[in-house]
């Protein structure tokens, strides 16, 4: 059985391993790793795992019962044929004994008792029991015996001093009269076999008692029809008992007159009665069949031990029960299984996908959904989120764009504005910094711009902002930044840009300014400061300088550069 057990829990371990690593395994087209069992799944699991516990629970106990009740009745089946079997043989067996004691009592049989002192009629009988011991082949001895105390029987003296009146045979059929007596087993003084007895009375014309006629024979054939063994309950016994519970015959070598007052408690007193009943005599259950054949006193009886019976009904409720478990186990991993490939998964893929794009994943990974309304729907709500999203996504980077444009661009001319000239600063700074590329700064003024706003007006004033933006940025190189540094101030960054470099830059400019029709016929001129970016040079302190020198030039004169 501890064997069976373990056999048992190794399987279902195994199995719920199976069942759990099958959620892994079920990901054809996943190209993430999903260790975790998702939450439907492990509730799905979870409620099939126990209805299919409670389902082994409902299904073994009804099993195990039904089982048990059926290898109860099969045992009692098997006792109650085997007993059967053996009342019969016994029946049979001692049908023509008691048929002899019957003939031989008879006046039919033509033998006159009520005459034994004769010679002549102790002739005859004699002879009727030579025929009858001759033709009935298990009598060892039939006699008479007679009130008087003597005995008439074939080739045998008796002693002197014996007495038949005395001896059990002559008291148990004067007992039993007027019938034939129990049978009474007892051991032959000489051959020391066991023989039963039948015996009967013998009456004169008065129907006065004068003596009785007995028939022993031998019990053997009676003890091998007990001794028969069962294989499939090695326990099991047949014994013959008398009405108080002696046993008379059994299989053993001796007989026990032991008294076996527990089981004629349970047998019914009704005469001929069979049936079934169960006992502790002391040491096991017993489980027990019985038969009473009243016409000899006897109860044949056959038991078993309970533990005979119970043992191979729990070896099938135990193999039976293993087979339902694994069974019920099989069907909760397949049942887990299909739900995982054709209902969970696809949900469970819908979720990460979804979750994918809102994140923003680019691409996604090729899946097919099943061919079934969860993998429609799911490919549908996935289509939506998409669509949804990537709109979203377009009109979000538009107004990013826009928003990074605008803080990056100077309103009134649309080109760069300060915060944007600084990025480029710090940038330019970096690259010098890890690489030594050379570049330079130039700033300039618009001079006397004060009085074209007072002349012309404010407006005016703008267009002359815009106009001048437009024509520097035309005249220096791609690669160049022009930015507005503030009011009439502007900055143009130049990579790769030494200070020679940066001067013919600035004459550049200097002169598409003045050859260009500023609006009212306006006359612009510029003061300008520049300077190459060195190693002595920070941020701050290049600014500083040109700032000075554009200063400088406007000391000076201004319309002119300052290097
Ligand atoms: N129309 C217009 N005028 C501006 C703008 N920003 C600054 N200004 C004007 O630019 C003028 C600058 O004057 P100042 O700083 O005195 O310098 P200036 O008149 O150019 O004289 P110098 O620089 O010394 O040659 C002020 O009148 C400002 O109002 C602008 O965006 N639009």
């Amino acid at each position: 059985m501890r064997t069976l057990n373990r056999i048992g829990q190794f399987s279902i371990r195994m199995i719920f391993k199976q069942i759990l690593a099958s959620e892994a395994d079920n990901q054809p087209n996943s190209p993430l790793p999903m260790k975790k069992l998702s939450k439907l799944h492990r509730q799905i699991f979870s409620i099939t795992t126990i209805l299919a516990l409670v389902t082994i629970v409902i299904i073994s106990v009804c099993i195990a019962s039904l089982l048990y009740t059926q290898g109860i009745d099969n045992a009692e089946s098997v006792l109650r044929n085997k007993n059967r079997s053996v009342t019969a043989l016994i029946e049979g067996y001692v049908a023509p004994l008691r048929k002899a004691v019957e003939y031989t009592s008879s006046p039919a049989s033509g033998a006159d008792h009520s005459h034994y002192r004769e010679q002549e009629t102790q002739e005859k009988i004699l002879k009727l029991f030579e025929v009858l011991q001759n033709t009935i082949p298990n009598i060892h001895y039939i006699f008479s015996g007679y009130e008087d105390g003597s005995l008439l029987i074939n080739n045998y003296t008796p002693p002197s001093d014996f007495n038949a009146v005395i001896r059990p045979w002559y008291q148990a059929a004067i007992k039993s009269h007027p019938l034939i007596s129990d049978g009474v087993p007892y051991q032959d003084i000489n051959s020391k076999k066991w023989l039963v007895s039948f015996g009967k009375t013998l009456l004169n014309a008065e129907k006065k008692i004068i003596g009785v006629i007995s028939i022993d024979a031998g019990m053997d054939a009676i003890v091998r029809a007990l001794a028969v063994k069962d294989e499939k309950y090695p326990t099991i016994y047949n014994f013959v008992m008398d009405t108080e519970g002696k046993i008379l015959i059994h299989p053993d070598e001796t007989l026990p007159d032991t008294l076996h007052q527990e089981i004629i408690s349970h047998i019914p007193k009704e005469m001929n009665t069979s049936g079934s009943l169960s006992y502790n005599n002391g040491e096991h259950n017993k489980l027990a069949h019985f038969n009473r054949i009243d016409e000899l006193g006897w109860i044949v009886v056959t038991e078993v031990n309970l533990s005979d019976i119970r043992q191979p009904i729990v070896k099938t409720i135990a193999s039976t029960l293993l087979v339902i478990v694994l069974g019920s186990l099989f069907t909760t991993w397949f049942m887990s299984y299909v739900l995982s490939r054709y209902l969970i998964l696809p949900l469970k893929r819908l979720q990460q996908r979804v979750q994918e794009i809102t994140e923003g994943k680019d691409e996604l990974d090729k899946y097919e959904f099943p061919n079934n309304e969860i993998g429609k729907i799911s490919e549908a709500i996935e289509k939506l989120t998409e669509k949804a999203l990537i709109k979203k996504n377009i009109e979000l980077k538009d107004k990013n764009t826009l928003l990074s444009t605008i803080s990056h661009t100077d309103q009134l001319t649309s080109i760069a504005n300060r915060r944007k000239m600084m990025e480029v600063l710090h940038t330019e700074v970096s690259n010098y910094q890890l690489g030594h590329r050379p570049f330079s700064v130039l700033m300039f003024d618009i001079d006397h711009f004060k009085r074209v706003n007072d002349t012309f007006g404010h407006e005016v004033g703008d267009q002359v902002l815009r106009r001048l933006a437009q024509v520097v940025k035309a005249t220096i190189r791609d690669t160049d930044t022009l930015g507005r540094w503030g009011g009439e101030e502007f900055v143009i960054v130049c990579p790769n840009t030494d200070q020679n470099m940066a001067l013919s830059i600035a004459e550049k400019v200097f002169s598409a300014i003045h050859s260009n029709n500023f609006p009212m016929q306006i006359n612009v001129t510029v003061s300008l400061g520049l300077s190459e970016f060195t190693n002595n040079h920070s941020l701050e302190s290049i600014l500083v300088e040109i700032d000075r020198k554009m200063y400088r030039a406007k000391q000076l004169g201004r319309n002119q550069i300052q290097t």
